[in-house]
């Protein structure tokens, strides 16, 4: 990959302002993409039509459309894991074959997703009853990372179609987590969902743990088990955790934990939401799927996305982007989308172990609009490092009694990228501060007003945040992480880099308990556990 040329050709297309390349009445429309309803304008960056043309000749480079073909059909992408990376199949609807290992997939996988949807409608209709009599009131879904942030942000952005039982989630190994959660609810009506790929995830056995004494201190042992749910690919574990078979719902190794939401990792949302909206969840992705999977690159969303963030990251420097979505209910989409962009392309060897050549993927962060520009909209502004945004918000919100706010919210939503692209001079800070200072002092004041501008921003725009599109906007930045993976040569679907922290865990335990002396510990970490056990006054 000539990524010297993309920096080279970034920098250059970078001299000219944002603003300027508006002169072509032809931009806005010419940079920007649709998929379905959804379009995607990426007009206010700095890319340009040779930018353009150099990302798309990386990208036919790289081989994304044959990796893509390869991911589709099942071929082992995940080569560190020898896996093949199938989220997709999850939503393949029609149940066109899928090949792994010369077997076809989806008939176990539209099996389990109508098990789910089973015992997910025998939940909501109270047909599936706590043991001892009366329908669950509440679910707690106990994971954590992918078993969690997927169906907790969903819960929450699909808030106007929740008519199941309460949904919470317990994900930390802080015990105030469950204990919070807990606090509020009657285990007699409570149903715990035990949601881990592995099942062996120290937080989440640890909760369940605690959910398990809970349960059985209130209803007793013999009728916990009918309190319970497990949602794993490892059938073994479960059984030996006590999870009756039938309260199990299983998927394969070829789905990420970061990819799961889509399967039984859902069932928490598919009980809030009931088996209908969840298929049409999942009909948004399958939808984004073939759009991803066949359209050209100018004329495919989630290539598109990739290519801007190649072009602002690799070809700029930019190390960060933030996600902005106008949207109160998508509010936990920025936690969710880290984790898929950062452990899916944080990585600092390609595939084949060499170094990276360039950065690899960015840092995500964000809040929804408006929040977020009463808190750290400041920096994005006027701070010295150029932060690209992007503001994601639907043309209808679900309370058409307060249209008048959701005018307010897209406003500001496409007030917020103007203001980035247009800046204000110095001149135009004068102007504004005359008549209330002058000399020296109007100088000084003047220049604290002055906004660069030229702050490159994308808008993500879709008619409303229905079950449908939600399921579009999480294919859509799935596809996104496949392309900046494949252009980097990394594999996405590992995450080795969790590891290491996990291990030095397990090994500190004791030495905070005070079983063993850690004196072959760094003088920080040891000063640090001795503080913290005089502190509890050992
Ligand atoms: O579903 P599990 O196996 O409990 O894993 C939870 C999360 O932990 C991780 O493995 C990271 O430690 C994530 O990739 C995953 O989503």
């Amino acid at each position: 990959m000539d990524w010297t040329r993309l920096e080279k050709a970034a920098q250059t297309a970078a001299e000219t302002p944002i603003i300027d390349r508006f002169a072509d009445s032809a931009r806005a429309r010419e940079f920007s993409v649709s998929a379905g309803e959804m379009l995607f304008d990426y007009s206010k960056t700095s890319m340009d039509e040779k930018g353009r043309a150099l990302l798309v000749e990386m990208y036919e480079a790289a081989g994304v459309p044959a990796r893509r073909e390869e991911m589709f059909t099942g071929a082992k992408i995940n080569e560190t894991e020898g896996r093949a990376v199938l989220h997709t199949a999850l939503r393949n609807l029609d149940g066109d074959p899928v090949m792994v290992d010369g077997k076809d997939v989806m008939p176990g996988v539209l099996d389990t997703l109508n098990e789910m949807e089973a015992f997910a409608e025998g939940i909501r209709s109270g047909r599936i009853a706590a043991p001892g009599g009366g329908a669950f009131t509440d679910v707690v879904n106990i994971g954590i990372g992918g078993s969690d942030l997927g169906p907790a942000m969903a819960t929450l952005a699909m808030a106007p179609y929740h008519d199941g039982p309460r949904c919470h989630y317990v994900s930390n190994v802080d015990g105030a987590h469950i204990n919070d959660v807990l606090l509020g609810l009657n285990p007699a009506s409570t149903l715990v969902i035990v949601a881990s790929k592995t099942f062996t995830t120290i937080e989440t056995m640890t909760n369940a743990e605690t959910a398990r004494n809970w349960i059985a201190r209130a209803v007793g042992t013999d009728n916990a088990g009918g309190h319970f749910a497990a949602l794993s690919t490892a059938a073994d574990k479960t059984a030996a955790f006590g999870i009756a078979e039938d309260r199990v719902f299983g998927f394969e190794d070829w789905v990420g934990g970061r990819y799961s939401m889509w399967g039984p990792i859902g069932l928490a949302l598919m009980i809030a939401i009931g088996g209908q909206a969840f298929r049409a969840f999942l009909a948004g992705g399958q939808a984004m799927d073939r759009h991803f999977r066949s359209a050209e690159p100018l004329e495919n969303l989630p290539v598109m996305l990739a290519l801007t963030g190649i072009w602002h990251n690799q070809g700029l420097g930019y190390a960060t982007r933030a996600v902005l979505p106008y949207e109160q209910r998508l509010s936990r989409l920025p936690a969710y989308l880290q984790q898929l962009e950062m452990e899916s392309n944080g990585k600092g060897v390609s595939m084949d172990g060499e170094t990276l050549a360039v950065h690899s993927g960015p840092v995500v962060w964000g809040e929804p609009g408006t929040n977020g520009q009463h808190a750290f909209y400041q920096l994005i502004h006027q701070g010295t490092r150029v932060v690209p945004c992007e503001f994601m918000v639907g043309a209808e919100s679900h309370e058409p009694e307060l249209a008048h706010q959701h005018r307010l919210l897209i406003s500001n939503c496409l007030a917020q990228s103007e203001a980035l692209m247009k800046g204000r001079t110095l001149d135009e800070a004068r102007v504004l501060m005359e008549g209330k200072f002058e000399g020296a002092e109007l100088e000084r004041q003047a220049r604290h007003r002055v906004f660069p501008g030229n702050r490159p921003s994308t808008t993500l725009i879709y008619p409303k945040l229905t079950p449908f599109v939600l399921g579009q906007v999480i294919a859509l930045y799935e596809h996104r992480v496949f392309v900046e993976g494949v252009m980097l040569g990394i594999n996405s679907y590992d995450q080795w880099g969790v590891e290491l922290g996990k291990e030095l865990a397990k090994a500190l335990e004791p030495v905070v308990a005070g079983e063993v002396s850690g004196e072959d510990k760094d003088g920080s970490t040891r000063q640090l556990v001795g503080f913290i056990r005089r502190a509890q006054g050992a």
